[in-house]
């Protein structure tokens, strides 16, 4: 079942942010400016030492020696289990597809408002230009421009939302996703042999993937102490891929051990986060982890994402090698269609869109 929201919903004016740095380039309307507790805390004064998140060499995995692959293997697993991100180099997707990927969503960006809005992405829905996940007139908005495409299958995309300008974006697009689904495909055939299971079970159970990609463009903002760039919340996909843009400030942060860790950018690599769908798939085993983007005062930031997920047919529960005693089943079985309608029908609430699938045990 596809996720279409269809029921009528108020969200009063949401304020496009590159037109607000156009107009009133030092003013932040007040539904940008989040509660203190929600606030950024940019400038501590006793910061602590930035731990980073581990990065996982692919050429290792599919062409390394023995002992090579081995250790490789266990990195990832590790990567997983104990942070939910990392990132690939060597990841085999092809360098100049990825930059002229990025050129041509910064040229989509730059457009004027009036060109952008002819793909709008109505109140409710995911994709095409704007905002997504904004429910009601009180909600507090992200500092970003959204515009997100449904990729594959085929049945998800609404083709009048794909833009006719720059002319080369649907075809660098398309191009680009070919590439990160083959990426996708491999890690999870990595992920599958960490975890000691056939390594097709993902693709064989996944059928007819669904892939979306999201492109975030937060520009720069008088205030990053008093907005977000993007509302944590954990991803409903099984795995993201997400690429920063060259040059791009620092802005994605993940929620380690009560704290709000940076992402530092690694040229050319990727970041994976392990997302919903995976935990569910590994009883909780490999967290999908809360994450967020912060602004930056002078610098803008451009993201684009790939999510990549299971068939909405697909019914999802935790695999049974993964479930026994000591590990009793945390999550009910659902199909994978509700979950994405639920998802994408409710604000990004850190990771309350799991509680859909959470057994709940009072111990
Ligand atoms: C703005 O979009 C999202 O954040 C998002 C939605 C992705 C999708 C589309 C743009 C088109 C239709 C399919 C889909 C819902 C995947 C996040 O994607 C996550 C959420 C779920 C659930 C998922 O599978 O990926
Ligand atoms: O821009 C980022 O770094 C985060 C993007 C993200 O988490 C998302 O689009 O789901
Ligand atoms: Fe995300």
């Amino acid at each position: 079942m596809a996720p279409v929201p269809v029921s009528p919903i108020s969200v009063g004016h949401i304020d496009d942010v590159q037109e607000l740095r156009k107009t009133i380039p030092s003013r932040i309307p007040q539904r940008f400016v989040r509660d203190g507790i929600e606030r950024p805390r940019l400038f501590m004064t006793n910061p602590t030492p930035c731990k980073n998140i581990p990065v996982i060499d692919l050429s290792n995995l599919q062409k390394g020696s023995k002992d090579e692959f081995r250790a490789e293997l266990l990195q990832l697993s590790a990567s997983c289990e104990d942070w939910g991100f990392f990132q690939v180099i060597n990841h085999g997707v092809n360098l100049s597809l990825v930059e002229s990927l990025e050129k041509v969503a910064m040229e989509f960006f730059m457009l004027p408002l009036e060109e952008k809005q002819k793909y709008p992405m109505l109140p409710g829905t995911v994709q095409g230009y704007g905002q997504a996940f904004v429910f009601s007139e009180d909600q507090k908005l992200d500092w970003c421009n959204m515009f997100a495409l449904g990729l594959e299958p085929h049945f998800i995309r609404n083709p009048n939302l794909w833009p006719t300008k720059p002319a080369t974006f649907s075809e660098t697009l398309e191009a680009y996703s070919r590439e990160i689904r083959k990426l996708c495909k491999n890690l999870l055939k990595y992920i599958a042999i960490g975890l000691s299971l056939d390594e097709n079970v993902f693709e064989d159970m996944f059928g007819a993937a669904v892939q979306a990609v999201r492109m975030n463009y937060y520009p720069a903002c008088p205030r990053p102490d008093l907005v977000l760039g993007l509302s944590p919340h954990s991803d409903g996909s099984a795995l993201t891929v997400l690429q920063q843009g060259k040059g791009s400030s620092v802005g994605l942060q993940i929620f380690k051990d009560n704290t709000w860790v940076p992402v530092q950018p690694i040229p050319n690599a990727l970041v994976i986060n392990i997302g919903d769908t995976i935990e569910v798939l590994t009883n909780g085993r490999y967290k999908s982890v809360e994450h967020r983007a912060v602004t930056h005062r002078e610098k803008d930031r451009l993201s684009i994402v790939t999510f990549y997920a299971p068939s909405y047919d697909l019914e999802v529960g935790p695999m049974p090698e993964l479930v026994d005693e000591n590990e009793p089943c945390k999550y009910r079985r659902y199909n994978h269609g509700e979950y994405s309608k639920n998802y994408v029908t409710n604000k990004l609430r850190g990771k309350k869109a799991l509680e859909f699938a959470k057994i709940n045990t009072t111990n």
